[in-house]
């Protein structure tokens, strides 16, 4: 049984742009995806993203088999909803008639506390049309389809679950970012005011706290300062996934929402026990916010932290360039957190302006002979008489391990970076010496120090309306979801939609040439790298735009680029 999308009276319902959403008309919701004409569910397992998924097997009632269903709708045009789950999907089926299964999911849903919150109940269409949803791709071609498209986030007329039963858990998991803890107020907060949700836990060290830690219940009064301090004050981990355990202590403590933050890896970890949570049957909403200092998580406008990083970021490259001009010779080098995704070394080089070289993962560099770095580094001295150069942490891995060996993986499993600051302090110095040249290298690495600091007021309003998002969502009892910005509005995300592939610089689009053309560094590019960067982004833009499964539903979708050059 699906939630309501696929309303045709819900259309009209809150339209009037004169009246109060809450006196809106009921939308008329047809909750089932059976009913839907264009509603297709696909098996992950069996094609490149899906093989036509029998809509039947996936509403069986009760407990599950594994598989990740991927939920399409497609429309008029090449029109594509890329749907998420929800709780009622694997729940006991509904009746068939659309009149009973009306009145079954007027049963089993509640009216939305917000239309009796005297802040809220005044706002004109605070509701969303359920119908809505966010185009992926926002640059089409006349006669190009409409493409992808996701749910949108926001509140909803009807709420799945009673705000008395809900027992809501937060977890944070993975390497620190900025604004952990707003996001956490205002989970608690949101929960609390909006929907006057009052069991809600803190689980205590990452993912392995659910069976390992103690808990601590959040209240609003408890989390009221906390977006003023770095860090997370649930603590956070490595490894530790161990998904049966996980699952056994939310079953075992009663949560039935749980909102996880965390990057990447703690979305897979996310999407398991969703899936493991589907298995059983339960009746729990697990809903992902994307944490990445790196930027590295696809499909989202940027996560959030990373303007804070940015801005943080300034301080060391302005510490680096000051260090620099007062020396003969003065080079202020400075490593920026980006293990496979240089965003950070990239926007704080423009920014800053006064760097004169920014490295990063997807650009491979060399450093001997013409076009290399030692011959750009020579000519800046010379001409400037100093220079600043940023590098990201995984840039130059492969250069490095020809002379270094590899040290393993964290617990997670993420391989453990070589690091490059010291090791290009080292060459730089070698080869100076080596042509008797005075330089004055200093190295300055930040990372820690930029990624404990709390949230800058841009990203502080940024968390405050993810976590609103997020809440609303699992309220509505979607579930097996990511909330996340694309293109400026707050939509529902499949997990797998941005775990599949890493969000990396482009360094044949227009932003990466911006930098070139602002530092005047070398593009260290030859033909070879620059056609194997057309490929590797002609590959991601056909992950972004949707699987060969969406385009034989979508039609082909329009232009090469994934559209993420501004
Ligand atoms: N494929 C996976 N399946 C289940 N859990 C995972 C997976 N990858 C990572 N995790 C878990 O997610 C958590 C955070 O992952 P990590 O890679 O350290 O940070 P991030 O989420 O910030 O990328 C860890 O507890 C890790 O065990
Ligand atoms: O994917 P995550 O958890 O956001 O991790 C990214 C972060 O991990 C690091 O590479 C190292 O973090 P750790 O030392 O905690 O493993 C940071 O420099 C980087 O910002
Ligand atoms: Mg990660």
């Amino acid at each position: 049984m699906a939630p309501p999308p696929a309303s045709r009276a819900a259309d009209s319902a809150p339209a009037d742009p004169g009246r109060p959403a809450a006196s809106a008309p009921e939308p008329i919701t047809v909750p089932s995806t059976r009913d839907h004409p264009h509603h297709h569910l696909v098996d992950r397992r069996d094609t490149p993203r899906g093989r036509a998924w029998e809509p039947e097997r996936s509403r069986r009632g009760g407990a599950m088999d594994g598989a990740a269903a991927v939920k399409l709708v497609s429309g008029e045009a090449g029109y594509v909803l890329e749907d998420v789950p929800h709780v009622s999907d694997y729940l006991p089926d509904l009746p068939l008639f659309a009149l009973w299964a009306y009145m079954a999911w007027a049963f089993l849903t509640y009216p939305n506390p917000l239309q009796d919150n005297p802040a809220y109940s005044v706002v004109k269409q605070y509701f969303v049309n359920p119908d809505d949803t966010v185009c992926q791709k926002i640059v089409v071609h006349k006669d190009g389809p409409r493409g992808n498209h996701f749910r949108r986030a926001g509140p909803r007329q009807r709420v799945y679950f009673e705000p008395d039963e809900v027992h809501a858990c937060i977890v944070t998991c993975g390497g620190l970012c900025p604004g952990l803890n707003t996001v956490i107020r205002e989970i608690v907060c949101g929960l609390s005011d909006m929907y006057g949700v009052t069991k809600i836990l803190g689980i205590q060290g990452g993912y392995r706290g659910f069976y390992a830690r103690n808990t601590i219940t959040l209240t609003p009064k408890c989390v009221n300062d906390i977006h003023k301090r770095g860090g997370t004050i649930l603590g956070s981990s490595r490894g530790g996934h161990d998904t049966v355990k996980i699952v056994d202590s939310i079953q075992d403590r009663g949560i039935n929402q749980v909102y996880v933050i965390g990057g990447d890896g703690t979305q897979r970890g996310a999407g398991v026990i969703f899936e493991e949570v589907r298995r059983r049957g339960l009746k729990v909403s697990v809903a992902g916010i994307p944490k990445t200092i790196d930027n590295d998580i696809p499909v989202i406008d940027k996560s959030f932290g990373f303007d804070t990083a940015v801005e943080e970021a300034q301080r060391a490259i302005n510490a680096a360039h000051v260090e620099a001009v007062s020396a003969e010779n003065g080079i202020g080098l400075v490593k920026l957190m980006g293990r496979h995704s240089g965003f950070i070394a990239h926007y704080a080089t423009l920014a800053s302006r006064d760097v004169d070289c920014c490295l990063i993962p997807e650009s491979p560099f060399y450093l001997e002979g013409e076009g290399g770095l030692f011959r750009y580094i020579e000519k800046r001295l010379k001409d400037n008489g100093h220079m600043v150069i940023v590098v990201a942490e995984g840039a130059g891995q492969k250069l490095i391990a020809e002379t270094m060996q590899s040290i393993g993986k964290d617990a997670s499993g993420n391989e453990l970076l070589l690091d490059v600051g010291l090791w290009l302090s080292q060459k730089i110095n070698e080869y100076f010496k080596r042509n008797k040249m005075i330089i004055n290298l200093k190295y300055i690495d930040p990372t820690y120090m930029i990624r404990a600091i709390p949230s800058n007021a841009s990203d502080n309003v940024y968390c405050t309306l993810l976590a609103h998002s997020v809440v609303h969502g699992a309220m509505a009892g979607y579930t097996g979801f990511t909330i996340g910005q694309v293109n400026g509005r707050h939509c529902y995300i499949p997990f797998y939609r941005i775990t599949e592939k890493q969000n990396r610089v482009s360094i044949t689009d227009r932003m990466w040439a911006r930098l070139l053309s602002s530092t005047n560094q070398p593009s260290f590019l030859c033909n070879k790298v620059i056609e194997e960067a057309k490929k590797e982004q002609e590959r991601a833009a056909q992950l972004i735009d949707g699987s060969p499964s969406h385009r034989k539903l979508a039609g082909k979708v329009a232009g090469p680029n994934s559209g993420d050059t501004k």
